[in-house]
């Protein structure tokens, strides 16, 4: 099996004084969708952010591609072709589509095939191309921040809960674009607590408590075995309540 894209070992974040991870062990192989679950406040948030550098990791090392990302600035994390989509999505009211796609160009200036690419894959994009992304809706706003992570292409994307406070018509439109994405060889760490949602679009998946992985695997096998999903998501949830 080839290295994994990203390995964390180890990796504990304290937030002023609190000891939040507490040894984080997590690998994300290549080109594959991976899963965090977790209850609220198991720390997958807190994975994610000391992956981009937001919060530092106090102890531990997180491994991009073979190269430290441990101690390296945020906008240097993100030069190594890494994307983040934070739960607030980052959304600017006043601005339109289009302003918030053309920020996100290093070149200011969207590819066309790449635009295409997106369009065809969030087709509302293109009707509101000039509609400020306050005017839209969470679905929309959601389509606005994935596509402004991928309006160049990327090695990973790191996803916060995508799937908050949405309809399920529009998750389901989320899963397929999802789909479209991973065919596209971008590697993915999605967070999330919608486990309909992943259980059909995951390929690894790792699940968090407390700080620490409890589990790790194939998501097939979870999705599979009921037992293992009430031990693992059930009674973590009970064991906090
Ligand atoms: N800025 C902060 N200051 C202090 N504690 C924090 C801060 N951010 C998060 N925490 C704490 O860290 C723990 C992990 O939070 P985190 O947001 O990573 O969990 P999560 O698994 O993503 O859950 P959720 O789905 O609720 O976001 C929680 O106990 C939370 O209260």
């Amino acid at each position: 099996m080839s290295e994994p894209l990203l390995k964390l070992s180890g990796v504990h974040t304290h937030i002023e004084q609190y000891h939040i991870l507490h040894g984080v062990d997590l690998v994300v192989p290549r080109g594959e969708l991976t899963v965090l679950l977790g209850r609220n406040g198991a720390g997958k948030s807190t994975t994610l952010r000391t992956i981009m550098g937001l919060w530092r990791a106090s102890a531990g090392s997180v491994q991009f591609d073979g190269r430290e990302l441990a101690g390296m600035e945020t906008p240097d994390i993100a030069r190594q072709g890494i994307a983040y989509i934070p739960e607030n999505m980052g959304i600017f009211a006043q601005l339109t589509v289009q302003e918030h796609l053309q920020l996100a160009c290093r070149s200011g200036k969207p590819d066309a095939a790449r635009l295409d690419w997106i369009f065809g894959i969030f087709p509302a994009l293109e009707r509101f191309w000039h509609q400020p992304a306050g005017t839209l809706s969470g679905g929309q706003k959601q389509m606005v921040a994935i596509a402004r992570a991928i309006i160049e292409p990327r090695r990973l994307i790191l996803v916060d809960e995508p799937t908050k406070g949405l309809a399920p018509a529009i998750i389901d439109h989320l899963a397929e674009a999802f789909v479209q994405l991973k065919a596209s060889a971008t590697t993915i760490l999605l967070v999330e607590q919608n486990f309909g949602f992943v259980a059909r679009l995951g390929d690894s998946v790792a699940v968090m408590d407390g700080g620490v992985i409890v589990h790790s695997g194939r998501m097939a096998d979870l999705a599979a075995d009921q037992d293992l999903q009430t031990r693992l998501l059930g009674l973590s949830l009970a064991a906090h309540q």
